[in-house]
């Protein structure tokens, strides 16, 4: 199958390569072009433009940063809508708000093509290793074409129903899993300023009824400080951010995720934006050293 790839950051990169890895003809497309260099050295081709890449490909996949980028891919001159048309389908994997996907869908139909969003959990190491949990909602048809590139991209596609569930899905998930990140934060640092060693913390979280992979995962590097990003906090704030939103369209009262979503705008004050979203920790250390 012939697939397109637009986007090339730490997701799309790993991403398009398990497709060209596992016998996929792709095409991709980065705003950075030079970022295709290492992807056409794997035998991948390229499209100077997203229109040019759907002209070519019968289903084009995007994994971009935000609503705005995702619009604009859409929407701009050289954008995916010149060249959508009843033979092509459009599968969004970026992670926006439901407006955003409803939006970029309407666009898309009315033109007579097929879109799927198709957000997911998972961060660099699942998209390196085809891992990743796939939350699709949109064309059911359009779904089934994609499960064989789904299968080589993630471990389980969950099909969600109407375009906007997926978006909802996956900024649920982000949500709590900001949230944790915060209290987790408090934790290291607490322990630490308590006189405890935040290594037998680690050990203590990771025999009982909390332990979980992200804890396992982030927790060594963070106690060296070592924010090198998988996740860009940047994007985690803006999930944040998104997740609110519909707290505020549906009447959640959310306060522990509005305290998540401070700390991550802190971090980003500080420039911690483009490191790992387990850079909120230095927030912690922060206001600690202020007292
Ligand atoms: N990293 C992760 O762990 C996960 C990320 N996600 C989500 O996946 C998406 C991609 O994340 P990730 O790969 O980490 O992000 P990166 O920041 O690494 O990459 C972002 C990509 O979007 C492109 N981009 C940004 N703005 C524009 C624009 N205005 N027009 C066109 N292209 C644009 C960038 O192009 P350029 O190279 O030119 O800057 C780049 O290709 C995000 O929505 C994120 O929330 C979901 C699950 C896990
Ligand atoms: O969106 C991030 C993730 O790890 O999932």
């Amino acid at each position: 199958m012939e697939v397109g790839f637009l986007g090339l950051g730490i997701m799309g990169k790993a991403m398009s390569m398990n497709l060209l890895k596992r016998g996929f003809k792709v095409t991709v497309w980065n705003r950075t072009l030079s970022k295709c260099n290492e992807l056409v050295a794997h035998g991948a081709s390229v499209g100077e433009t997203p229109a040019e890449v759907v002209k070519k490909c019968k289903i084009t996949i995007a994994m971009l940063s935000d609503p705005a980028a995702a619009l604009s891919v859409v929407f701009d001159k050289d954008g995916v809508l010149e060249q959508i048309c009843n033979s092509k389908g459009y599968i969004d994997m970026s992670t926006v708000d439901p407006e955003t996907s409803c939006k970029i869908n309407e666009a898309i139909t009315s033109k007579g093509g097929h879109f799927l969003e198709a957000p997911v959990s998972g961060s660099r190491q699942p998209a390196e290793t085809g891992q990743l949990v796939i939350l699709a909602a949109g064309e059911k048809a359009l779904y089934e074409e994609a499960i064989p590139a789904f299968d080589v991209l993630g471990k389980k596609s969950f099909f969600l129903g109407q375009v906007g569930n997926g978006a909802k899905m996956k900024l649920v998930v982000n949500m709590i899993m900001g949230s944790m990140m915060n209290a987790f934060s408090e934790g290291l640092v607490l322990a630490e300023r308590s006189g405890l060693n935040p290594r037998s913390l680690l050990d203590v979280l990771d025999l009982g009824g909390i332990a979980n992979p992200m804890f396992r995962g982030k927790g060594p590097a963070m106690l060296q400080d070592n924010y090198s990003p998988a996740f860009p906090l940047k994007h985690q704030q803006k999930d944040m951010r998104l997740a609110l939103a519909l707290g505020d369209e549906n009447a959640v009262s959310m306060p522990v995720a509005a305290a998540a979503n401070e700390a991550f705008k802190k971090a980003r004050s500080m420039g911690l934006g483009d490191l790992d979203f387990s850079a909120v920790c230095e927030t912690v250390k922060v206001l600690k050293h202020s007292s």
